[in-house]
């Protein structure tokens, strides 16, 4: 389980906490929605769940592991897909891949099949030999996908995944998701496609101006509006306007 505990954040120059005393717990086999408007925390929670950023206070872990008493067995369990990927450009697809294979330790057989395997579902393999530096947007956001799947994480963790992928490629990320969750795995993804985390996400976090305004599934909130056809749209502009 990944569990969130009073995680705070506030930048240097800033009047309010980014993110202010966040609180969340996540069971395996969930993919679970981040979701708010522009500004509300999701990349700041999301760097502090993947290490990237130190809370002011708080604390992190995953499935027992503290993220600061133990950051190497916390990080070596989770795949993250950062919402602007960055890659040695002079690197092919391939090289990078191996590299990323190299520091979470997956060996030569496993990574062959797991980089062709990976690289066939997301239609990228015949690119794999190219230059990083010849890819398209959607080209390197799918080599970030496959990056962050490569290892087999327990945890995988995406900011904004769908950005840059075309109707097939997100299509084929979506049914990944199921997936990868239908396999006891977590997903954590944050988005602005209210039809996607609709669809997909079997429990959902809503946040603004860093507070968590919801956290629980779509029906539930449902009941709790009383507006049980309502959309995840239509709920999300009422609780993100009215801020109750
Ligand atoms: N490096 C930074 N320095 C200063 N303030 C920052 C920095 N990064 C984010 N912020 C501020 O923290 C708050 C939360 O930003 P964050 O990027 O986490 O939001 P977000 O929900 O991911 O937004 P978006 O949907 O626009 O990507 C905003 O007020 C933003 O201005």
């Amino acid at each position: 389980m990944l569990i969130c505990d009073q995680l705070t954040k506030r930048y240097g120059n800033q009047q309010r906490n980014a993110v202010d005393a966040l609180t969340l717990s996540i069971e395996p086999g969930q993919i679970f929605g981040f979701l708010g408007p522009n500004g509300a925390g999701k990349s700041t929670t999301i760097k502090m769940i993947t290490g990237l950023l130190k809370p002011d206070s708080g604390s992190l872990s995953f499935m027992g592991y503290s993220l600061y008493s133990d950051p190497v067995s916390y990080k070596r369990l989770i795949g993250y897909v950062p919402d602007e990927p960055l890659f040695y450009e002079r690197m092919s697809g391939y090289e990078h891949l191996s590299f990323i294979a190299d520091l979470y330790g997956v060996g030569r057989e496993e990574r062959k099949q797991r980089i062709e395997e990976l690289g066939e579902r997301l239609l990228l393999k015949n690119a794999l030999k190219d230059e990083i530096s010849s890819y398209s947007h959607g080209m390197k956001q799918k080599l970030s996908i496959i990056s962050a799947l490569l290892p087999s994480p327990k945890l995988l963790i995406l900011d904004e995944p769908m950005v840059g992928l075309d109707p097939k490629a997100a299509f084929i990320l979506k049914t990944l998701l199921v997936e990868y969750a239908g396999s006891g795995n977590t997903v954590f993804f944050s988005t602005h496609v209210l039809e996607v985390a609709q669809q997909l996400c079997s429990s959902l976090g809503i946040i603004k101006e860093g507070t968590l305004l919801y956290n629980g599934t779509l029906k539930d909130l449902q009941l709790r509006k009383q507006e049980l056809d309502a959309t995840l749209e239509a709920l999300f502009l009422e609780l993100t306007e009215s801020g109750e």
